[in-house]
């Protein structure tokens, strides 16, 4: 960083404007200059601690620094990302211009992995095109694991790169270099989308020509948004019969409410798609060669299509009019925009999360896929243009924002852990500075130093070793001890980032190995998935005297259970799934509660009185003290407190965890020699349970959104199964020759629920479930829970 840039910045910050002339003279910005210690402290200092020392050596000080904090306190603005990028320096904002960080993410089976598989193809990373489920039988590249090759799935989200090279107006050559994750579609994996979405800048949400918006893709769509996540879309499966990309787009706008528009339309469809018209600069695309490795461009639009092609252009600049102010004073004036301008335009919009242009192709017959690559450089953002932010927890946890610069300290987020043959493998995202084999950095979350022995660039489960990593790309190191969601930072700055959302567990099985010397190994194994995947989750039942693994799914499970015998040689034997239930109490219910024990020696004494009432929603319990004139000291509330989180964990009617209870302690008594931090939990824990009990509790069931898909003649079938199963049809669409079904079902109601579809419909039905929220159980359901509850504690009992 020069001192130039630097000074335009304080200049900035002094004068309240956000632009500055590029060439202010020296001798200008060197007077509005403030004394490095004064900066250190400022708001501004802890971003550029290396500026600051390079500043050092050339500085002229001067005495200006309260008018640099006030003004940057009053206008932070001027301090804002893209003021310090335009100062970057000229080299470095060329580096990061060229660089893409983009996930792909749909609904299940869409061509996500075929579509990745034509990238690397087409990008020269992969020599050969294999299919997801071939008939060589090798698998497409990025579903490396055997057990995806063989159900035809992606289980894992796998990382990528490659260079995209692009022709610019002037016609030269320009590299793009593109990190990319695949990412699953099942829901039960869905905590792999989760994390790719949260430190990637850009998404391609790829649609099914026939089956448009499906229930997954409203799921990455509300993952998306969640992390602010621009995207374009690309609709796949051109060649499929019933194909109609229009459709499809129609259910972006109004099913996802996102405004959408086709910037290319199809030359033919079904079987006879040959390729599309580029809206933008009306030409037409078509790919050639064995592979499609080719693209031809002409200017010719074929007469059939012609119609079509100017009727959607004016819908795209109409859209587009909608949310860009530019197109939209062109659109009043009624002047077409210049191709430059409507690209820009897409480029502002979509960036902005107020767009998504819509391509089309067909990743399986090779048509169409570069133009969407042509996109993801055209309309996703490079690294410097997405706001990423931490908290300084150094300063009051004040938000600052992070900057992909090379020279600056290094702050990057492990956002995946994976075992490896080599060891433990970290996934990073480096959002700034340079991450350097051998340099020590610091986990923010506990403050250890940690060496960086090896970084790897990944390239599926192939790896290809590196020295170092500048801001904005994403790489992976081996033997860095964290969990998933950890921020590293160079040790000088104090940020933490957020963490990614990880959705609760709602089945669960009982297991355990079949022989017993195997038990190291199933531990192993435990350990290492628990540590990889935040969304399972280990537990030991100490009645039931049962190891239970809880996930997202049946499917989820099943997959553990699968890897344990392949890859730890442990055969197992499972439970029945088990549903994550919880409990819940009725109505307010008022306490005093008295615990005490005289047994010779010291006793025991604690009281605490107060009441406990439902919150309202079905959502996180809540434990509040009101007690005034110290009758119960803060060390003793704080162990009242423990005891209500460990009574939350286990409720009294059938030993599942509690929801939507709240607990107010507000008096008590204290015994100067008997209480004890003990004595107020046990109290604490015996007063919910008697109040609970008092309340009218009941058990409450997870209620799943649940999306069957099948082939129009085994409809009345379906909803016959549905029906048995105690599912609320809620919604059917009836396509060309399918129908899909939308229900709410509970989960108790859905297990075994894919072997009676598959035996219903030919094996053709396909269905996907989501958790909802939790409900009442039925009472009938209540009680039975309740007894069986009732005689498990009652036989360990006589034992
Ligand atoms: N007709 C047709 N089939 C396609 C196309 N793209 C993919 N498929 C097929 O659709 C199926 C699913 O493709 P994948 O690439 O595994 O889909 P995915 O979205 O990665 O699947 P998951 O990760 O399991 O959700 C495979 O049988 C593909 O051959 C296409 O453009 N046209």
């Amino acid at each position: 960083m020069r001192s130039a840039s630097i000074a335009r910045l304080q200049y900035r910050a002094v004068s309240g404007l956000t632009r500055t002339p590029r060439f202010q003279p020296q001798s200008l910005l060197r007077s509005l200059c403030v004394s490095t210690a004064a900066l250190r402290s400022s708001a501004v200092a802890p971003v550029y601690p290396s500026m600051l020392r390079q500043w050092d050596q050339r500085r002229n000080a001067s005495s200006t620094a309260s008018e640099v904090l006030e003004a940057a306190k009053a206008n932070p603005e001027a301090l804002s990302q893209a003021a310090i990028i335009d100062n970057l320096d000229p080299l470095e904002a060329a580096r990061l211009d060229k660089v893409r960080n983009i996930g792909i993410a749909a609904h299940i089976d869409s061509g996500k992995t075929t579509c990745t598989e034509r990238v690397l193809f087409y990008t020269g990373r992969i020599k050969a095109i294999h299919e997801v489920r071939g008939r060589d039988s090798v698998g497409a590249k990025m579903d490396s694991m055997d057990l995806e090759r063989e159900k035809g799935i992606t289980i894992q989200s796998a990382a990528t790169f490659c260079d995209w090279v692009k022709k610019d107006k002037e016609g030269k050559e320009q590299k793009y270099h593109v990190n990319l994750i695949d990412t699953p579609g099942h829901i039960d994996f869905t905590i792999e989308v989760e994390r790719a979405l949260r430190v990637l800048d850009g998404a391609v949400m790829i649609l099914c020509a026939v089956s448009g918006v499906q229930s997954q893709t409203i799921t990455v769509d509300r993952q998306m948004r969640r992390y602010n996540v621009p995207r374009i879309s690309f609709v796949n499966k051109m060649d499929r019969m019933g194909a109609n990309p229009f459709k499809a787009i129609d259910q972006i706008n109004y099913k996802l409410k996102i405004p959408a528009a086709a910037v290319q339309v199809p030359i033919g469809a079904e079987d006879e798609f040959e390729g599309v018209v580029d809206l933008i600069r009306m030409k037409t695309i078509y790919n050639v060669g064995e592979s499609g490795e080719d693209i031809m461009e002409t200017d010719e639009i074929p007469e059939k299509v012609k119609a079509i092609a100017e009727e959607r252009r004016a819908k795209l600049i109409e859209t587009v009019a909608d949310v860009d102010d530019e197109i939209a004073e062109l659109f009043l004036d009624e002047k077409e925009p210049t191709a430059d301008q409507l690209k820009a335009a897409i480029r502002r919009a979509t960036i902005g999360l107020k767009f998504t242009p819509v391509f089309m192709g067909s990743a399986l017959a090779n048509k169409s896929v570069q133009p969407m690559l042509d996109g993801v450089v055209d309309y996703l953002p490079n690294p410097s243009e997405v706001e990423n932010l931490a908290l300084d927890r150094k300063r009051n946890e004040a938000s600052v924002k992070l900057v992909p610069y090379n020279d600056l300290p290094f702050v990057g987020l492990a956002f995946k852990l994976e075992e490896s043959n080599f060891g433990q493998l970290t996934y990073i995202r480096v959002y700034q500075g340079t991450l350097r084999k051998g340099s020590n950095v610091f986990n923010a979350r506990n403050d250890k130093k940690v060496k960086i022995p090896r970084i790897v660039r990944m390239h599926s489960n192939e790896m290809e070793e590196v020295t170092e990593i500048g801001a904005g790309e994403i790489c992976a190191v081996f033997g860095v001890d964290c969990a998933s969601g950890d921020t590293f930072t160079d040790g000088q700055l104090g940020y933490s980032m957020s963490s990614m959302f990880v959705p609760e567990p709602v089945v669960s099985l009982s297991i355990k190995p079949k022989q017993s010397k195997d038990g190291a190994n199933f531990s192993k194994a435990m350990a290492r998935f628990q540590r990889e995947d935040p969304t399972f989750r280990v537990t030991y039942d100490h009645e039931s005297e049962q190891t239970l693994i809880s996930g997202m799914g049946e499917l989820h499970l099943d997959i553990y259970v699968e890897r344990m015998r392949r890859e730890y040689r442990v055969d197992c034997e499972t439970g029945p799934p088990q549903v994550a239930y919880r409990e819940t109490m009725g109505h307010r219910v008022d306490f005093d509660h008295l615990f005490k024990k005289q047994s010779g020696g010291p006793g025991d004494f604690a009281r605490v009185m107060g009441w406990m009432e439902p919150t309202g929603a079905l959502e996180d319990n809540k434990f509040e003290q009101q007690v005034v004139g110290g009758s119960i000291s803060e060390k003793f509330l704080f162990a009242c407190e423990k005891g209500f989180n460990a009574s939350c964990e286990k409720g009294p009617l059938i030993g599942h965890k509690i929801l939507g209870t709240s607990m107010v302690i507000n008096d008590g008594a204290t015994h100067v020699t008997d209480s004890s931090e003990m004595a107020f939990k046990q109290a604490t824990q015996q007063a919910f349970r008697k109040a609970f009990m008092e309340s009218n509790p009941a058990v409450l069931e997870p209620l799943m959104k649940t999306v069957v898909t099948a082939p129009s003649e085994f409809q009345g079938d379906v909803i016959g199964l549905l029906n048995k199963r105690g599912a609320t049809i809620n919604d059917t669409e009836t396509g060309v020759d399918e129908f899909t079904i939308y229900s709410d079902c509970s989960l108790h109601g859905m297990f075994g629920f894919s072997s009676n579809l598959r035996a219903a419909t030919q094996g053709k039905g396909e269905y996907s479930m989501e958790f909802s929220h939790y409900e009442r159980a039925p009472p009938h359901m209540q009680k039975e829970l309740i007894a069986k509850y009732l005689k498990a504690q009652a036989d360990r009992h006589k034992k």
